[in-house]
């Protein structure tokens, strides 16, 4: 492809891009992978050099840009070479009108940048949020050592995290399925503080594809029970296939009933060392790996997440035995998500308590420590451990 014929792929990607912002489609990962899918003639660089422009449009768009176009534009504005592109060639963009106005720039709405910094994230930290994010993952110890993976990759060691390592951006993963799990420093972070050890029965009630799952069965050098429950039937299932591959066996998934949960868990009632709630969240903390995600957010969205936040909790903490932790995280810096969560349910339940939190990184907040990618290099998240009285 053509560097113009690139720059009009990337327009009509963005239009997707926006379109799904508006109406709740598929992510911008999603939609540039299924453009490719039917569009065979692009070669790698093709794909990666419209992805780059792709993602450089969206990081640089605050709010929702009208058009594809528009966002690229703004791209252009500061970027010669990329103006030129926009030649009126077979395959590339029309050329530039001057009336035609470019998207306006910005970090994000304006409402969220209120909410943000009455969450205590000052304008640097807002900015960093849609920063690249490095790529980072943890070596699964049960089938790879991390110094000599360290050594093959040219990774740079996490400090604080033996197993994790900072590796260059693009390396290629595939030969190593099972061996590694792409997961950012700051989710390896929160996720020790469920301190997760060998013999242990543990609940990761929200888990997904079972990110979390792999580092507490890890932690847990594969012995005792994981229980590792969500209401979404298709990320649930990705669980086990990943966990076969990573030489787990100590994890049993269990599909909930939304609103029944409740029942399904009835026989863990008062038994779990730890429950882990990796909540639903708006995910302001993860805008690095998804920037059009701050444009899908709405206040309405907002309040739907900490209601399910709230609702979570509540199934969570009669799992928990006397003595044993609720850990409660967010990859949000909103503190309706993180800090007020986790004020009302100990307001809702004041024999519990919240026990401070020794991680490797982390700021304090409220009952919990805080991430981002500014004050961490992480991404951002919130995460406080709750204690059931005895
Ligand atoms: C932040 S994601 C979890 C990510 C996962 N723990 C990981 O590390 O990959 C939140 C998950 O909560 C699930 N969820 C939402 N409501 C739930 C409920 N009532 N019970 C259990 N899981 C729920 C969602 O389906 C989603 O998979």
């Amino acid at each position: 492809m053509t560097p113009a014929a690139r720059t009009q792929a990337a327009i009509e990607l963005l239009d997707e891009v926006i379109a799904a912002a508006r109406g709740g489609g598929a992510a911008a990962d999603t939609l540039i992978a299924r453009y490719f899918a039917t569009r065979r003639y692009a070669g790698s660089k093709d794909r990666r050099a419209v992805r780059e422009l792709v993602y450089a449009a969206i990081r640089r768009a605050g709010e929702i840009p009208a058009s594809g176009r528009a966002a690229m534009l703004a791209v252009a504005a500061d970027d010669a070479e990329l103006a030129a592109r926009f030649d009126g060639s077979t395959h590339g963009p029309a050329p530039i009108d001057p009336d035609e106005a470019p998207a306006s720039g910005g970090v994000m709405p304006a409402w969220l940048a209120e909410a943000l910094s009455a969450s205590g994230i000052a304008a640097d930290q807002q900015a960093a949020l849609i920063d690249r994010a490095p790529l980072d993952v943890r070596v699964n110890r049960l089938l790879a050592d991390p110094q000599a993976l360290a050594d093959q990759l040219g990774g740079t060691p996490i400090p604080g995290l033996p197993d994790a390592l900072r590796l260059p951006a693009g390396t290629n993963l595939d030969p190593l399925a099972g061996q590694v799990e792409v997961q950012d420093a700051g989710s390896q972070i929160v996720s020790r503080a469920a301190r997760a050890a060998p013999g242990q029965s543990v609940i990761d009630l929200c888990a997904g594809g079972g990110g979390k799952t792999l580092a507490l069965a890890a932690a847990m050098a594969n012995d005792g029970r994981i229980l590792a429950t969500d209401i979404d039937r298709a990320r649930l299932s990705r669980l086990i296939p990943r966990a076969t591959k990573a030489g787990v066996t100590i994890v049993e998934p269990r599909l909930l009933d939304p609103q029944r949960e409740d029942e399904a868990l009835a026989d863990w009632q008062d038994t779990a060392d730890c429950v882990l709630i990796d909540a639903p969240c708006s995910g302001t903390g993860t805008w690095r790996r998804n920037p059009e995600a701050r444009w899908r957010l709405t206040p309405d969205r907002l309040r739907r997440v900490a209601e399910q936040q709230r609702h979570v909790l509540s199934v969570g903490a009669p799992l928990v035995r006397p003595g044993g932790a609720l850990v409660y995280i967010v990859c949000s810096l909103l503190d309706a998500e993180g800090r007020d969560q986790v004020d009302a349910f100990l307001a809702d339940h004041p024999d519990w308590t919240a026990e401070p939190l020794d991680l490797p990184a982390g700021t304090r907040h409220g009952h919990g420590l805080r991430l981002d990618p500014a004050s961490h290099g992480t991404d951002g998240f919130f995460v406080a451990r709750l204690i059931r009285p005895c």
